[in-house]
């Protein structure tokens, strides 16, 4: 769907997902709009990561609409979404550790490019990707960094890296799953940059699952908050942290 057809970048209604007789997820429902990043937080066990798998394809849910730019995507499998704009990471590290940081990102461009993975049949391609690839990673600030084995990373220049693969695909909403998870504090604030740029100056629409809450609300346009397996509340942060259902639902309970 063309920009500025008047269709959320991303909607959900009455989405359900329920597996041997126990609901994870009911009547959830939420739009978000072109360019904004919302928030989605709630206690361990909340839906939240089921409602990612939902949204990008790897869990069919048992009721409800996925749409996608006005498109519903439902039904379709998560490559043919990704073609469609949809990009994710996920809350584990998903690089190929003995390889290089330009060779894992230059995998995703060239998969975005659509060449063959054979650097001998088609070379220009190959030229084409590296190029992407170096792109992206400026962009995550990993310039300089491109021949450093993957596994030799911090875990915060991992993250990054994984958000430059999925730039290299060029989506114009993007599922973070818990970036911030396993990062140590120093690289906290190099990595929300990165996730604010995304946002700020590419205009990508952004769902972020976030534990630390100080990251998320001081990120994010809109939260949603889950609990089991309910959209509880959703609005701004602030809005949402003086809700008195989600103060006694959520904020009072260990996460
Ligand atoms: N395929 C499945 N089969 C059975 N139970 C499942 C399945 N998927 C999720 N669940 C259950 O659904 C609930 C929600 O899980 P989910 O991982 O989505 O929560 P979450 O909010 O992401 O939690 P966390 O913050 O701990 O990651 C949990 O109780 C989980 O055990």
């Amino acid at each position: 769907m063309a920009a500025g057809s008047g269709h959320p970048a991303l909607a959900v209604e009455d989405l359900g997902f329920a597996i041997g007789g126990a609901s994870i997820l009911s009547e959830v429902g939420f739009a978000v709009g072109r360019g904004e990043m919302l928030g989605v937080i709630g206690p361990n066990g909340a839906g939240k990561t089921t409602l990612f798998n939902v949204l990008s394809g790897l869990v069919r849910p048992t009721a409800g609409r996925v749409l996608l730019e006005g498109k519903d995507v439902t039904r379709l499998p998560v490559h043919r979404r990704a073609r469609l704009g949809l990009g994710r990471t996920f809350q584990t590290s998903s690089l190929f550790g003995a390889l290089t940081v330009l060779e894992n990102v230059r995998l995703a461009a060239q998969a975005r490019l659509g060449g063959s993975l054979s650097v001998f049949a088609f070379p220009r391609a190959h030229d084409a990707a590296t190029r992407l690839a170096r792109e992206r990673l400026d962009e995550v600030g990993l310039a300089g960094r491109e021949d450093h084995r993957a596994q030799d990373l911090s875990h915060g220049d991992k993250r990054k890296v994984e958000i430059a693969m999925m730039l290299a695909t060029e989506p114009s909403v993007v599922l973070l799953d818990e970036p911030m998870a396993g990062v140590g504090s120093g690289d906290v604030g190099a990595l929300s940059d990165v996730i604010r740029g995304l946002h700020r100056d590419r205009g990508t629409t952004v769902l972020m699952v976030e534990h630390h809450m100080d990251v998320v609300l001081g990120l994010v346009d809109r939260v949603a908050v889950m609990h089991h397996g309910r959209l509880l509340a959703i609005g701004t942060p602030e809005d949402v942290m003086a809700d008195a259902t989600v103060q006694a639902a959520y904020l009072g309970e260990p996460v």
